[in-house]
């Protein structure tokens, strides 16, 4: 069951495309590609996102390599604040926070930068999917440990059959997480 209860949940829905059986037996895949695509929905997207960015009061939008940077740089710029990228292991210059983890189809680590953020900022974390959770628990382990505040979470779509969100919840320290659209 898919949760399409307001109109941009039911614009994003119809431009999310499954996919089974990828990138392995037993997956079925949610590919935002149609929804990048369609100029109304990326639009409508970006929007909401930067406006969860200016209620939650952020000073920087953070997106996950390597979808989640497509949704958090646009919402970033909408919201006239600045972007930090948390990167797969290797690709960041300078010293780095890591933190390893595991995802719905395999393992990876991500690197924040020691100085991606400034004494008192607050962090919008954004990404495409909710899955298992690892990703963005790693995540949100890393912009404590690089010295911000989590404002909340974002994400387009969450598999709700997974529990990422019960996996989260420790990692949150009460911050909101908020999902657009429910699988
Ligand atoms: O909740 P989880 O089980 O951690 O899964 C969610 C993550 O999986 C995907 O990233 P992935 O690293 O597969 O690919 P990408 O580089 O295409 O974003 C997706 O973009 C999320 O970041
Ligand atoms: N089922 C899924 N579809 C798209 N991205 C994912 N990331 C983790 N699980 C995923």
């Amino acid at each position: 069951m898919t949760t399409a209860d307001t109109p941009l949940a039911e614009l994003l829905t119809s431009r999310i495309r499954d996919v089974q059986d990828y990138p392995k037996p037993g997956v079925l895949f949610k590919d935002i590609a149609p929804l990048l695509a369609d100029a109304e929905a990326f639009a409508a997207l970006t929007r909401a996102l930067a406006d969860r960015a200016a209620a939650l009061g952020a000073t920087k939008v953070v997106g996950l390599e390597a979808r989640g940077f497509v949704l958090a740089a646009p919402a970033a710029f909408a919201a006239g604040i600045g972007f930090v990228p948390i990167r797969k292991q290797g690709k960041l210059p300078g010293e780095v926070f890591r933190r390893s983890y595991e995802l719905e189809y395999g393992s990876a680590t991500l690197e924040v930068q020691c100085d991606a953020f400034a004494p008192g900022e607050r962090v919008l974390v954004v990404d495409d999917v909710l899955a298992t959770g690892g990703t963005i628990g790693a995540s949100l382990d890393l912009v404590k440990e690089a010295g911000a505040e989590l404002a909340g979470v974002v994400v387009l779509m969450e598999l709700g059959f997974l529990d990422g969100r019960g996996r989260l919840t420790p990692h949150l320290g009460g911050a909101p997480l908020e999902t657009l659209v429910t699988v």
